[in-house]
């Protein structure tokens, strides 16, 4: 996999942040991050039987909520490029469930997926829309392998508009970043802030889709607007 420099930085923070990013995420949203990624897995469109994708899958949170959702008749790929996360993703247990759908985890880059076109019937990606390095390339590859009539949904922080502006971002530098601190990773969750700033609005992110291609692009702000998930559908 050849990534230019950005794309290894991103790739490097993510593995050197591998072994505290799940305690990290449930600590400082309180859990809610749980409840946002069940969202936007219930927005996906993805039914029993369906073949399922999670990009950016990480540690598999939402590629294990998708396997619960396609079941045991459909199957789920993960893909991340970050091998230290993939690798606790493999080794975590499918919640006790209802036989989950089997799930294959890919190291690759989303911004060229090593697919065939129209290749998968639902879609999720859960934070890692604000972390790709091209955001036009990485909505154009989701399309190309969504089948016709596909559909797919985005979770990502999103910048609100009323007073959980400041809240969000008093919590960000004076809540998580500190705490990051305490495992050396001061640098790393500092990135978030200034990320949420370059992030395309909702509106903006409906007409990047629209401009891959997507025939429907909805953006729901939940959380009081601190997250969003962008639903999409391929149309065709
Ligand atoms: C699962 C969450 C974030 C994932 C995530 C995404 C990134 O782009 C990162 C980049 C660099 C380091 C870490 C991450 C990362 O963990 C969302 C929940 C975890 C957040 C760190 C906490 C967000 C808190 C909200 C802004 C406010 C929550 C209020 C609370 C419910 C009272
Ligand atoms: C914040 S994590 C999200 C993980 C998981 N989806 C979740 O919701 O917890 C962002 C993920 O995107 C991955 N990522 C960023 N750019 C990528 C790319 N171009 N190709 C593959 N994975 C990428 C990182 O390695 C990281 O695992």
């Amino acid at each position: 996999m050849k990534l230019d420099r950005t794309e290894e930085h991103i790739q490097d923070l993510f593995n050197r942040i591998a072994p505290v990013y799940d305690q990290m995420n449930d600590w400082l949203s309180f859990g809610s991050h749980r409840i946002w990624k069940q969202m936007a897995v219930n927005w996906s469109g993805a039914r029993p039987g369906h073949i399922g994708l999670d990009l950016c899958c990480g540690t598999g949170d939402l590629t294990r909520l998708l396997a619960i959702k396609v079941g045991s008749s459909g199957k789920v790929v993960g893909v991340d490029f970050s091998r230290q996360l993939l690798a606790i993703a493999g080794d975590r247990q499918p919640p006790f469930t209802l036989s989950p759908a089997p799930i294959t985890w890919v190291e690759a880059d989303v911004l060229d997926l090593p697919f065939p076109d129209h290749y998968f019937d639902c879609a999720t990606m859960g934070y890692g829309l604000r972390n790709v390095v091209d955001i036009p390339r990485s909505l154009k590859e989701l399309h190309r392998v969504l089948k016709p009539g596909g559909t797919a949904a985005i979770l990502d922080f999103h910048r609100p508009e009323n007073a959980f502006k400041t809240f969000q971002q008093w919590y960000l530098d004076r809540i998580v970043v500190p705490v990051a601190n305490t495992f050396g990773l001061e640098a790393e969750y500092a990135y978030l802030n200034p990320s949420l700033e370059k992030f395309p609005t909702g509106p903006q992110q409906v007409a990047l889709a629209e401009a891959a291609n997507f025939s429907l692009a909805t953006h729901y702000a939940i959380a009081g607007g601190m997250m969003g998930v962008l639903v999409l559908e391929s149309g065709g």
